[in-house]
């Protein structure tokens, strides 16, 4: 399995037209080898920047990140050889007219002759269900299926670590399941940041962000506990906030 490392890590950024700057991340410090990594907590409070450093898309302000050993920063090239991104909305990854078409592109560097790189598009979109969907414009598709489409391409060109920003916001609960199921028959590595808590149930390690902080950092159901605490003692607080005069 691989070994990813974030020593001290915190993530800043300016805010706009002033000079202060605005905490995403921070005192984070971990070392992810289990297979299947899932990352909860509430909106906005930091999942998507903690998955983005996987790959170099963020940038720690402080603090390392490491994949196999190589940096985030100065390796990024070798990072992203390795590491998967599948984003939350498939149009911003989605780039090609239709599935066939993208799953080729993502297959460019590594399979060069252009038959066998047709071959083995094919053979990934039937082996994940899509190829009946392969050549239909991506704008004619549902939005789940151009989630599992999305999956597909970033599953193409087979990355060790398989990064996954809440693969199932789009996904009817037939989608769901097959997404479950794929997820748990891969050998790559995962962490898949995740408002679906059943999903999150699935994984062998589960961090609860807050605040741009790791609250907790352990097994599935204990973490999913930690975080409806979480939920609950801040819908109390907004609540006694409602109602004093
Ligand atoms: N480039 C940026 N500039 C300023 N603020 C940012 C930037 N990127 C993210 N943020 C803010 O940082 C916080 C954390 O964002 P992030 O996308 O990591 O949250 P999240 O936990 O993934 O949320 P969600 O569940 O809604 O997707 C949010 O308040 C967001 O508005």
């Amino acid at each position: 399995m691989n070994t990813i490392i974030f020593s001290g890590v915190a993530v800043r950024v300016a805010v706009d037209g002033s000079h202060t700057a605005k905490t995403l991340l921070q005192d984070v410090s971990f070392e992810l080898t289990e297979r299947r990594i899932g990352v909860i907590g509430a909106n906005g409070s930091g999942k998507s920047t903690l998955l983005r450093l996987l790959n170099g898309l963020a940038e720690p302000s402080e603090g390392t990140v490491t994949v196999n050993g190589s940096s985030t920063v100065s390796e990024v090239r070798h990072v992203r050889s390795q590491v998967g991104f599948v984003f939350t909305d498939p149009l911003s990854q989605l780039v090609m007219p239709t599935g066939r078409e993208d799953v080729e592109l993502s297959l460019r560097r590594s399979v060069r002759n252009s038959r066998e790189r047709a071959a083995r598009a094919e053979a990934v979109l039937d082996r994940f269900g899509l190829l009946r969907l392969a050549d239909q414009s991506i704008y004619e598709l549902s939005g789940g299926e151009r989630q599992l489409l999305a999956l597909c391409a970033v599953l193409a060109v087979d990355p060790k670590v398989l990064v996954l920003d809440e693969p199932s916001t789009l996904l009817d609960l037939r989608n769901r399941e097959l997404l479950r199921r794929t997820l748990a028959g891969l050998e790559q590595q995962i962490i898949m940041s995740t408002h679906d808590l059943e999903l999150a149930l699935d994984m062998d390690r589960v961090l609860v962000v807050d605040d741009g902080r790791i609250v907790f950092d352990g097994g599935a159901a204990e973490a999913v506990d930690r975080y409806r605490e979480l939920c609950a003692a801040e819908l109390e607080a907004d609540s006694e906030g409602v109602h004093r005069p």
